[in-house]
């Protein structure tokens, strides 16, 4: 029997401005089949079956491939005006394989005189939940010569030792790694005007699969929290995407107001037009997509 509404568990994950996904908690009832219903668990075995896939697939891409297909995105990406006029960036700085590289993109960005940060993950003790988290910061790289000298992590992406963090800024203005729950706000002057994202998978709604650690979608949520001082003179740049396509529901004025989500996508990791990346409410969807075969996927509405 079908459940009155009021007692379902529902939330609604805003994919776009024209689809929604309905998430059920605790599915008590038979769905109607014109109802695309699914549970969490669902969705995270869903994407943890598309990683699986996507890791395959990344597996043979040859190097080359990935060098041109490289070259084509960063040409894209110094083109773009929200690239051009940003002064502040977090970019990702590639892994050997499996990812567009970004090399290009941090060289220019330097020399460009860009303040450009990147991940920086370690482990942070939540107050309120009692547990230790691994969390991602972005840091601020100094210079050429320190992102060449930078050795790669586990996963081989180039990275910060815990020795060279405390002293450095990060981007909500501070030093060294932020406190999670510390509430500060940031100014006209801190936060970041471009983020480039990467990703095991992107599709055509602007969604992103992640390596399911959720450090993206973690520090985005944390970024959005911080609020920019309502007194700032900074002019906006305009945006890349239509504002409602944040996932978030926290629709309220935040700092997330003038930064851009742009991803770097192999072409081998944009679904067909037909596949979807499952996602949950937590997920952000990002403002555009490039693609290594020169596709460049934006929001419609400017
Ligand atoms: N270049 C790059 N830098 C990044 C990310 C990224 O995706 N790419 N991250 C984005 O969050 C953060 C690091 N997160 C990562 C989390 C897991 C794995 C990883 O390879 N995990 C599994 C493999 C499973 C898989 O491929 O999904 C492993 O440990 O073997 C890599 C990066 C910050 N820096
Ligand atoms: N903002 C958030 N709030 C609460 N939980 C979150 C948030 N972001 C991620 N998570 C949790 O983190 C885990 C990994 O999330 P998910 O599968 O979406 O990762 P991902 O998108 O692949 O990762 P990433 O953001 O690092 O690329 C999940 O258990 C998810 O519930």
């Amino acid at each position: 029997m079908k459940a009155p509404p009021e007692i379902l568990a529902e939330r609604f994950t805003k994919r776009s401005s024209r689809e929604h996904i309905r998430i059920r908690e605790m599915p008590t009832f038979i769905p109607d089949s014109s109802t695309p219903t699914v549970t969490m668990a669902g969705v995270q075995t869903a994407k943890k079956e598309l990683r699986r896939k996507m890791r395959e697939a990344l597996r043979s891409i040859p190097k080359d491939s990935i060098v041109s297909q490289s070259g084509v995105a960063t040409n894209k990406l110094l083109s773009l005006p929200e690239y051009r006029n940003a002064k502040r960036i977090g970019i990702y700085l590639s892994m050997p394989s499996g990812e567009l590289s970004t090399t290009g993109i941090v060289q220019s960005a330097l020399k460009e005189g860009k303040d450009v940060y990147i991940p920086y993950i370690h482990s942070a003790v939540s107050s309120l939940a009692q547990q230790k988290n691994s969390i991602m910061d972005m840091l601020a790289l100094r210079s050429l010569e320190e992102f060449e000298s930078l050795e790669p992590d586990n996963w081989g992406i180039p990275s910060l030792k815990q020795s060279q963090v405390s002293s450095r800024k990060n981007c909500f203005g501070g030093y060294g790694v932020s406190p999670q729950e510390d509430g500060k706000t940031m100014n006209e002057n801190h936060g970041l005007d471009l983020v480039i994202m990467p990703g095991m998978a992107f599709d055509r709604g602007f969604r992103r699969l992640g390596h399911g650690k959720g450090y993206y979608d973690h520090f985005l949520t944390r970024y959005s929290k911080k609020e920019v001082n309502s007194k700032t003179n900074t002019p906006k740049l305009p945006f890349l995407g239509e504002r409602p396509s944040y996932s978030r529901t926290n629709k309220e004025e935040t700092s997330l107001n003038k930064i851009h989500l742009v991803a770097l996508s192999l072409k081998e990791q944009l679904l067909p037009p037909a596949e979807e990346i499952p996602v949950l409410e937590h997920d952000w969807l990002v403002d555009a997509v490039i693609v290594g075969d020169g596709q460049f996927l934006v929001h419609e509405c400017r």
